[in-house]
C-alpha cells in the first residue's frame, strides 16, 4: 500500500502512524502498542517508509486532532492521508470526519471485498465533486498552500488504482491465536 501509493502520488515518504488505539476498535486482543511499532518498523525501509510513534508521543487518538498538530509542527510539509477502502466506508464514523476531508487531502487505495462499496458509499457520494485524479493531490495542495492554505478550498481526494491485497490484521491476529502463538 505504501508503495503504491509513493508511485502514485509521488510522495517524498510514507509514515505509518502506529494507533496507540484505534477509537472504533475494541482494545481485547489487539497487540500491545511496542509490538504493533516495532511490526510496523520491520516493514518500513527507515528511508522513505517511516514507522513512527507519533501518536502516543504527541497523546492524539483521532485523526482530526493528529493532523492539526502535524500541520502545526511541519507547516511547510503537505500531507495526503492514506487509507484503505474500509476505511473510507467507515470514514463518516471518525471524529470531525466532514472537517478532515475538508482540511486533508485523502487518497483511497483498493481492498478485497470493500473497493466498490467504499466508491458507492456516504463519503465517497458527499465527496464526490472533490475527487481527483492521484497525480493531482500533491499539486492542488501545494497551491492550495500558496493561496491562504486551511482557510482556503477543500481538499482534493482521490482513488488510487492499485493491486488489491487479501493480507488483514484480524485474520492474522486469529490465525495466531489459533496456533497458540500469541503476538509474534
Ligand atoms: N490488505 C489491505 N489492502 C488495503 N488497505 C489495507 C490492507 N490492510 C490494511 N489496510 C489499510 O491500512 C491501514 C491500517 O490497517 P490495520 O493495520 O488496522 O489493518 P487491518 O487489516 O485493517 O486491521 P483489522 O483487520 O484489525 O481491521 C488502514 O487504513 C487499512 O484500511
Ligand atoms: O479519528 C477517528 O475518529 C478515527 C476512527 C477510526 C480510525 N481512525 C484511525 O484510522 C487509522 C486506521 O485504523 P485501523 O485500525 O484500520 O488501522 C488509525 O490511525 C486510526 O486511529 C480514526
Amino acid at each position: 500500500m505504501a508503495e503504491a501509493a509513493l508511485r502514485a502520488l509521488r510522495l517524498d515518504e510514507v509514515w505509518l502512524l502506529v494507533s496507540p488505539g484505534n477509537p472504533l476498535k475494541p482494545q481485547a486482543g489487539m497487540a500491545p502498542f511496542a509490538h504493533r511499532l516495532a511490526s510496523a518498523r520491520r516493514i518500513a525501509d527507515g528511508r522513505r517508509i517511516v514507522a513512527t510513534d507519533w501518536e502516543a508521543r504527541n497523546g492524539t487518538r483521532y485523526t482530526v486532532d493528529t493532523l492539526a498538530v502535524l500541520h502545526r509542527r511541519f507547516p511547510r510539509a503537505r500531507f495526503v492521508l492514506l487509507l484503505g477502502a474500509d476505511n473510507l466506508v467507515q470514514l463518516p464514523r471518525w471524529r470531525r470526519w466532514t472537517e478532515l476531508a475538508r482540511r486533508t487531502p485523502i487518497a483511497v487505495l483498493p481492498r478485497p471485498g470493500w473497493t466498490r462499496r467504499a466508491l458507492a458509499g456516504q463519503a465517497a457520494r458527499r465527496l464526490a465533486r472533490h475527487r481527483r485524479r492521484p497525480g493531482a493531490l500533491l499539486v492542488l495542495a501545494e497551491r492550495a498552500a500558496r493561496n491562504g492554505g486551511a482557510g482556503g478550498r477543500h481538499a482534493p481526494w482521490a482513488f488510487v488504482p492499485a493491486a488489491e491485497n487479501r493480507e488483514s490484521a484480524t485474520a492474522i491476529r486469529r490465525a495466531a491465536a489459533a496456533e497458540g502463538r500469541g503476538f509474534a
